[in-house]
């Protein structure tokens, strides 16, 4: 089954991990987007003999909208549809609770961002396409100093929701992944930041982080990979408007 896919935050962690799995089949064509095209260009390159698939990279930032739409309309010339989109790109900034100045940096990437990307992005789906969006465990709980990132990630689960109903006629299925803990380099820059506030070494600050996980493990990325790859699938052409949970247990926890 020949397929384009787009996926958005390809350069790192969950977004490369997606980007690796569609890569392995040849029938795929990817466009894969980064504001760090430089790593992402890299990454690339360095996997050219394990990489079947047609690749190109381009440089984005998805919370600018005159730029998303010029993309766009500049992809609409190239191609006719984009049949999967993975929307991974976000960031994660802790927050006083009265920081205005994080809240709309938060805002304008995680939730204008991918809903930037993903409006634009229908004008070129098919009927039976798939919508995939990364929202985290923090779309359904609370967390201290985390304001701006626990509003971003619930809006990204309304927006899912709703959009699933509006596209459903279509047979297009929108879903949101809720993961915690994945082992990527926004959790290990954010395991560096404790423990220089600690004291601590970054590997005590790691035993520790997973003492208190049910696991007592990371998630890797490939683990989230596998859930986008199933939800990309025709087999879940049923499966809409839902959150699937990937973290190890931990939302459940005490
Ligand atoms: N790592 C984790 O434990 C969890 C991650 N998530 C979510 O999963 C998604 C992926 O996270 P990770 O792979 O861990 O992060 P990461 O920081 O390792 O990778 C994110 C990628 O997005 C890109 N990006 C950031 N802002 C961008 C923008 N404005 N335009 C284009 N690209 C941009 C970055 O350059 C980077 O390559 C994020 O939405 C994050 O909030 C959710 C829950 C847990
Ligand atoms: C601390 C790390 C980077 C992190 C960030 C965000 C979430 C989340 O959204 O759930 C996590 O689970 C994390 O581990």
């Amino acid at each position: 089954m020949s397929r384009t896919i787009l996926i958005t935050g390809a350069a790192k962690g969950i977004g490369r991990a997606v980007a690796e799995d569609f890569a392995s089949d040849a029938e795929n064509r990817l466009i894969l987007l980064d504001m760090d095209l430089p790593e992402l260009q890299r990454w690339v390159d360095e996997r050219q003999e394990q990489i079947k698939a047609r690749v190109e990279t381009h440089w984005a930032n998805i919370a600018d909208l005159p730029a998303m739409e010029a993309f766009f309309k500049t992809l609409g010339t190239q191609l006719d549809y984009v049949d999967v989109l993975v929307n991974s790109a976000g960031i994660c900034n802790e927050n006083e609770p009265e920081d205005l100045k994080n809240w709309h940096q938060v805002i304008s990437v995680n939730l204008n961002g991918t809903f930037y990307v993903t409006s634009l992005c229908l004008a070129l789906m098919p009927d039976r396409g798939r919508i995939i969006n990364m929202s985290s465990i923090l779309g359904r709980a609370g967390k201290v100093r985390n304001t701006a990132y626990c509003a971003s990630k619930h809006g990204i689960v309304g927006m899912t929701k709703a959009l699933a109903l509006d596209l459903a006629p279509r047979q297009i299925t929108v879903n949101a992944i809720l993961p915690a803990w994945i082992d990527t380099p926004m959790l290990q820059g954010e395991l560096a930041t404790q423990a220089a506030i600690a004291g601590l070494t970054q590997e005590q600050i790691v035993r520790n982080a997973k003492k208190k996980l049910p696991m007592r493990r990371f998630i890797q990325s490939e683990e989230v990979a596998a859930m986008v790859r199933y939800l990309a699938s025709p087999e879940a052409g049923g499966v809409t408007a839902q959150s699937l949970v990937i973290d190890g247990g931990v939302g459940l926890g005490m």
